[in-house]
Formats: structure tokens, C-alpha cells, sequence
């Protein structure tokens, strides 16, 4: 690969997360360059060249710059389409059909699932780094809207062993990021663990090496900039 492809943004950030956890799925080499949240370097004019909203992540590669998470990990996928995990936005074979099981779970995630369990991340999780209070008032009413998501998605994963059939995709691994969130607060993993389906499936996502890895890369304190 002639140059190293370029993350920017904390690896804790949720949607960070998400496109690491598919350039290592894809077994592409990357280098996660530090953005400093705390003093507005996202809102840099640098950085706005980047990612014009001033939101992590921004990537960068050899031939071009993309932001927007979701649409970061499809350029990973058919950019590098013969490294690591090639079926992660499905099997040649299945043409159209089999893009179009993946998107729809692409689509439900961004437009249903990230929204209620962002929010609760944000008053659980970010909130307290920021040294801000928790609303729990916003905790209960996004609980209660994410639940009916959740309801959804717990009568597809009985009926299949990934959102989009039998193998993991792409589709899998956008919902990572948030639902480790959820589940590695005793305040919200209930909302997985009560749900047989997805509590099975998370088992199995959330061992898989590269998901593994970001948890890694998000628990280590990045070393500040001299
Ligand atoms: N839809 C965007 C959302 C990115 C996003 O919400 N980034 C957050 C961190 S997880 C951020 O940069 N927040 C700072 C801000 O909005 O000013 C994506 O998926 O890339």
C-alpha cells in the first residue's frame, strides 16, 4: 500500500470506532491521528477541509479524503475490496439483492438504532469525561424509544444469525460501536442482555478480533502532543 491510511479522531469516539473496527476487519493498515476535542481542533479550518461539519471521524487514504462514518467503511470495503474480510457488503453473487439486505441494516442503524442509544451513550458515557451532568430524564426517554428498536432487531436476529443472514457484514459492524456503549453500562445492558437474540448475538460480534482490537486502541490513553 504506497501510503498509510489515516484515521482522525479518538478511538473512543463512537463513530471512530466504527471505521476502525472495519479497516481492521479488512486488514488494512491505519494510523489514528490524535484530534483534541477538548480545545475545538475539530472545528479548525484544517480540519473543517476534512470533514466540513467539524465532527470525528475524517479519514484520509492515497487518492482521497471521506467523512461520514457509515460512508467511510463503504469506500474501505470496494476501495480495498481484495484484503482481509471481502464479504463485509456481501458476495459478488448475490448482486443487488444481496447489497440490498446489507443497506437496509446500514440504513436502520444510522436512522433508528444511533440516534436513542447516542443519546443515552452521551449522558452515561461522555457527559461524565466532560465533566458534565448526567440528564436522566434524556436516559429514560431514549431508552424508551430504543427499546422498540431493539424489539425489531431481537425478532431478526432470531431469525438469522447476523442482520443480514448467515454471515457477519457490514451490517453488524456499524451497530459495534453503540452497543458496546450500552452494554458496558450496568444501567443499559439489560437492554441487550434481556434479549436472547441479540444478547447472542453480541456475544459473538463483540469476540471477534478486530472489535477486540478497537476496545484495546479505545482503552489506551493517547499520549498528549508535545
Ligand atoms: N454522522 C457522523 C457523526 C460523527 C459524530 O457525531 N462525531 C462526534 C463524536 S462521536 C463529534 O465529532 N462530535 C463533536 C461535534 O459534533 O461538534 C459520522 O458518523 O461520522
Amino acid at each position: 500500500m504506497s501510503a498509510p491510511v489515516t484515521v482522525y479522531g479518538p478511538a473512543i469516539s463512537p463513530a471512530v470506532a466504527r471505521v476502525a473496527a472495519c479497516l481492521l476487519e479488512k486488514d488494512v493498515p491505519f494510523q489514528l491521528e490524535p484530534v483534541d476535542m477538548s480545545k475545538g481542533e475539530h472545528k479548525s479550518p484544517s480540519f473543517l477541509k476534512l470533514q466540513p461539519f467539524g465532527q470525528v471521524p475524517a479519514f484520509k487514504d492515497h487518492l482521497t479524503t471521506v467523512f461520514e462514518s457509515r460512508a467511510i467503511c463503504r469506500y474501505i470495503c470496494d476501495q480495498y475490496s481484495d484484503r482481509g474480510n471481502r464479504t463485509l457488503l456481501g458476495r459478488e453473487e448475490d448482486g443487488a439483492v444481496g447489497r440490498a439486505a446489507i443497506e437496509q441494516w446500514i440504513e436502520s442503524e444510522g436512522q433508528a438504532f444511533n440516534p436513542p442509544s447516542l443519546a443515552i451513550a452521551f449522558q452515561l458515557t461522555f457527559a461524565p469525561l466532560m465533566g458534565r451532568a448526567t440528564d436522566m430524564a434524556v436516559v429514560e426517554q431514549n431508552e424508551a424509544k430504543l427499546a422498540k428498536v431493539l424489539d425489531v432487531y431481537e425478532q431478526r436476529l432470531g431469525d438469522s444469525q447476523y442482520f443480514a443472514g448467515d454471515e457477519f457484514t457490514l451490517a453488524d459492524l456499524v451497530h459495534m460501536p453503540n452497543t458496546e456503549l450500552l452494554a458496558s453500562k450496568t444501567k443499559t445492558a439489560g437492554l441487550i442482555t434481556e434479549r436472547k437474540n441479540l444478547s447472542r448475538w453480541w456475544d459473538e460480534v463483540s469476540v471477534r478480533p478486530s472489535w477486540k482490537k478497537v476496545v484495546e486502541l479505545q482503552s489506551v490513553p493517547r499520549p498528549p502532543r508535545s
